[in-house]
């Protein structure tokens, strides 16, 4: 338990000195705990002894009203200091976390990490905001009241306080027994709250899926199987604790009667003053019951334990500054040499290379799966190559800052991500510092200004969870002014493979048009007709691009782009599609 106390001080950084002032504070309130019983002995005494006085009771009673004040203030000090810094250090840990997974690689998201964050987020750092700061005061006031116990009745008699010490050290040995139920069963336990985060995460993302198909009974039974077996394992571990609990608090209870019987004998054999075992029979209930507390607290501190090894493991994943190093490229032409990347089994690029010249058009064909979407992801490292580089301006992107290199390029999905917030700050998103102007002056460039003027509260509408309140070219228009307004050197634009209506196409190419100018383009190009005055187009096919050159150039060759767009005129319409 002391282990905790130490891990939670070295979390809390810079509150850490409060945070032990509390911890002392909470020490000091519960010394004080013994004042009454103190009193009680002292009053007993000199009523045995004949010698009481008036003056006495009056000393006794304020002495006593000055502890129990004393332990008020103490007491609010304590909260005042305790529970604001827990949810400090907690605001703190969250926004670090945050800032954290943005530098995350994206082997990592898609590794089925999602509940396991969340979790962390939501279940474990709240477990230890609230629960691991109230189990330290609890362990701290415990071990208070223990030490003190031993210390007074050590000093009242040394046989009595040698009883006491037996039955801690007992106790002691069937609490490691608990402990060890505890710290076995803890992390499976917050495993299995993971899982269920996971599994309804999954189940409520994919509402729209599960109603179309009406498959509820299937989805919802990977939720039921968690929700089970969560329960499963919270009674076994329950289960599990009965014995350790039960030894543990027949140590105190029999400890109680054998030191209540101990001190009668000696009373009786004239071994000990009557007052003194008086006030043994009173003090022995104080002794024991705040470390018979422990036993809920193991409980809970090992889960607090779980809770920061998790968050420690999280943590410990290699953010991709690790990495980097701090070139800046000057210029922002793209060039990928002998590419070779898989996500895990099965090469996805072998030996991609080309270059896109700066301030030049490049699109991206070739049949669903080829790999389009990879090459563009290797460029921002959502992933990292395998072997060969990728270099901007010459520079190996492995060796540009991070955020330098995220601040360099724009990328406009086809699935679009709106934030549950309004339309302005989700334009702003492209440059959070933008000033008004120039968020509506990015809206009227990406053709979106007139609709959000005429939503029922303009820019202050809420997009709605995802943005489901937009349509899907509304939306579209609204990622190029995010776009537009981060006015990148580079833009990754992955064309939407959606229909859109022709009023809505034309305004996204529109768009389209005012957020590449002068900017290096990478097009991921579903639709051959929007690509026809490309500088270059690469075909990608089977890991690697098979072919390059200009629409005119392609169509003279017998290849792959002269059979899609030979597909595209007979299809009258051609598109490439998952
Ligand atoms: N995160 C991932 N984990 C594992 N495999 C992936 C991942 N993303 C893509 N793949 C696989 O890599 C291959 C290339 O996918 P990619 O998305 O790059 O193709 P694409 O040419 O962009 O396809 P489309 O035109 O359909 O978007 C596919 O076989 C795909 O299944």
């Amino acid at each position: 338990m002391l282990k905790l106390v130490g891990r939670v001080l070295r979390l809390a950084g810079e509150y850490a000195g409060k945070l032990r002032l509390s911890l002392v504070l909470s020490f000091v309130e519960s010394l004080l705990l013994a004042v009454p019983i103190f009193m009680a002995w002292y009053v007993f005494s000199l009523v045995l002894d004949n010698a009481l006085q008036v003056r006495d009771a009056w000393i006794c009673f304020s002495i006593i009203l000055g502890s129990v004040l004393l332990r008020m203030v103490l007491r609010y000090w304590f909260v005042m200091l305790e529970s604001g810094t827990g949810y400090e250090i907690c605001a703190r840990e969250r926004i670090t976390l945050g800032e954290r997974l943005r530098h995350l690689p994206m082997r990592f998201f898609s590794e089925g990490n999602l509940g396991w964050i969340t979790s962390i987020i939501t279940v474990d750092l709240p477990f230890v905001e609230e629960m691991g700061m109230d189990a330290l005061d609890k362990v701290i006031s415990g071990l208070a009241g223990a030490l003190i116990g031993v210390i007074m009745l050590l000093s009242i008699d040394w046989r009595i306080g040698l009883i006491t010490v037996i039955i801690y050290f007992a106790a002691f040995l069937t609490f490691q027994r608990l402990e060890r139920v505890c710290r076995r069963e803890s992390p499976i336990r917050q495993k299995q709250q993971a899982k269920l985060v996971s599994a309804v995460l999954e189940y409520v993302r994919g509402i729209p899926v599960i109603k179309a198909f009406n498959m509820g009974g299937d989805r919802a039974k990977a939720v039921k199987d968690a929700i089970e077996s969560t329960r499963d394992h919270s009674v076994g571990f329950e289960l599990q604790s009965v014995n350790p609990v039960l030894w543990y608090r027949a140590c105190f209870a029999v400890g109680t009667a054998v030191t209540i019987l101990a001190a009668t004998l000696f009373a009786i054999n004239g071994l000990l003053p009557a007052p003194t075992a008086i006030m043994v029979f009173i003090f022995v209930f104080y002794l024991y019951m705040p470390v018979q507390a422990f036993t809920n607290l193991s409980s809970q501190t090992r889960i607090t334990e779980a809770a920061l090894d998790r968050y420690e493991d999280l943590n410990a994943v290699d953010m991709i500054e690790d990495m980097g190093k701090e070139a800046v490229p000057h210029r922002h032409d793209i060039t990928m040499r002998d590419v070779r990347f898989s996500y895990g089994e099965g090469q996805v690029l072998d030996g991609v290379s080309f270059t896109a010249p700066a301030k030049s058009v490049t699109a991206l064909v070739g049949p669903s799966g080829g790999g389009k979407t990879t090459i563009a992801n290797l460029i921002v490292r959502f992933w990292d190559v395998d072997s060969g580089s990728v270099e901007i301006g010459g520079t190996n992107v492995r060796d540009i800052a991070y955020d330098n290199l995220l601040g360099n390029v724009s990328m406009v999905f086809q699935n679009v991500y709106l934030f549950n917030d309004t339309i302005r700050n989700n334009i702003r998103f492209g440059r959070p510092e933008a000033s008004e102007e120039e968020i509506i002056e990015a809206a009227k460039k990406a053709r979106c200004h007139e609709f959000i003027m005429a939503l029922p509260d303009g820019y202050n509408t809420l997009a709605g969870e995802r943005g489901d309140r937009l349509s899907g070219g509304e939306k579209q228009r609204i990622s190029i002014a995010r776009a537009i307004l981060k006015n990148a050197p580079i833009i990754l634009l992955d064309e939407a493979t959606a229909s859109v209506d022709p009023d809505n196409e034309g305004d996204i190419q529109r768009a389209i048009g005012e957020l590449i100018q002068d900017k290096t383009l990478i097009i991921i190009a579903h639709r051959l007709s929007t690509i026809q005055n490309a500088h270059q187009i690469l075909v990608v096919d089977n890991k690697r691009i098979v072919e390059h050159g200009t629409h005119t150039e392609l169509l003279n060759q017998d290849g792959v782009y002269h059979e899609l767009w030979k597909h595209r005129e007979k299809a009258g319409g051609w598109k490439i599609s998952r």
